[in-house]
């Protein structure tokens, strides 16, 4: 019998299904005896585009490392695809398809840009599509094609978040999760790689993304969570949140 899914929207981007491809649930994690996530539950459908926006130190990148395993989850579930993944390895979680470009991107900076790409495969090294995956890549960040022989090290900030967020996409995840897209980034910059997530998620990857400049995040999401110490404190569409005077006054300025 053939899946009565739909896989593409009328223009072109993948249709969001009926159950989440990642849900969080009653998720607490920490560092040592310090607790920082209380019990948060997010969830994300496939084909969206989500935000998680909070003021510094509301346990955004914690959330992120606990869902890929580098934080151990002390209680709680995240599941993808209804796959348990709380307490996986790192690995296990990449290899279930969640990729992580975490802050700072974490560049290979002595290696090529091409290089740097291909240690986002590294759980498949021998994969004889690896260079149409990077032909993919290449073509989606048409900056990194005309660098792949460059040192990562020498690239613009911008630049460096296209060759993380690349990285990320050649690992093939289901879910790309991003930690501060725009940080230390000039507008410009920031405008062009909003545009190609936008594409990449149009592409088929479902997109989770810390964002610290949040009417950007609004602008290129279909929801957004908003964590505040270790909880989710409101969540919703680009619009109510915009609209909400708790959001305004905190995170918007207005
Ligand atoms: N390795 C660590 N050891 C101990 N505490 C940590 C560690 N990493 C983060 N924390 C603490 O956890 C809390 C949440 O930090 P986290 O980086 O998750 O917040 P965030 O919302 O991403 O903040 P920001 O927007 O400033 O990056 C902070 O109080 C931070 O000091």
């Amino acid at each position: 019998m053939s899946d009565p899914t739909p896989v593409s929207a009328p223009g072109g981007g993948p249709v969001p299904s009926a159950e989440p491809i990642l849900k969080v649930a009653g998720l607490e994690a920490g560092y040592g005896d310090i607790q920082i996530l209380w019990g948060v539950d997010l969830d994300v459908m496939a084909g969206e585009i989500v935000c998680l926006v909070g003021s510094n130190g509301a346990g955004k990148t914690t959330l992120l490392k606990t869902i890929s395993g580098l934080v151990p989850a002390t209680a709680g579930s995240v599941r993808l695809d209804g796959a348990e993944l709380a307490g996986a390895a790192p690995d296990a979680v990449l290899a279930a398809g969640i990729a992580h470009v975490p802050e700072g991107r974490r560049l290979f900076r002595t290696m090529s840009v091409r290089d740097n790409l291909l240690m986002g495969a590294y759980l498949r090294p021998h994969d004889a599509d690896l260079d149409a995956d990077l032909d993919r890549v290449m073509t989606m960040f048409p900056r990194l094609a005309e660098r792949a022989r460059q040192d990562a090290g020498t690239l613009s900030g911008g630049e460096q978040q296209m060759c993380a967020i690349g990285r990320g996409i050649m690992s093939r995840p289901k879910v790309l999760m991003i930690d501060e897209l725009s940080l230390g980034l000039a507008p410009r910059a920031v405008e062009l790689l909003s545009e190609t997530l936008v594409e990449v998620n149009r592409a088929g990857t479902t997109i989770l993304l810390i964002e610290q400049d949040v009417m950007t995040a609004l602008e290129i999401s279909d929801r957004g969570f908003v964590l505040d110490r270790g909880r989710v404190v409101m969540s919703g569409t680009p619009d109510v949140l915009a609209e909400a005077p708790e959001v305004r006054e905190a995170y918007i300025g207005a």
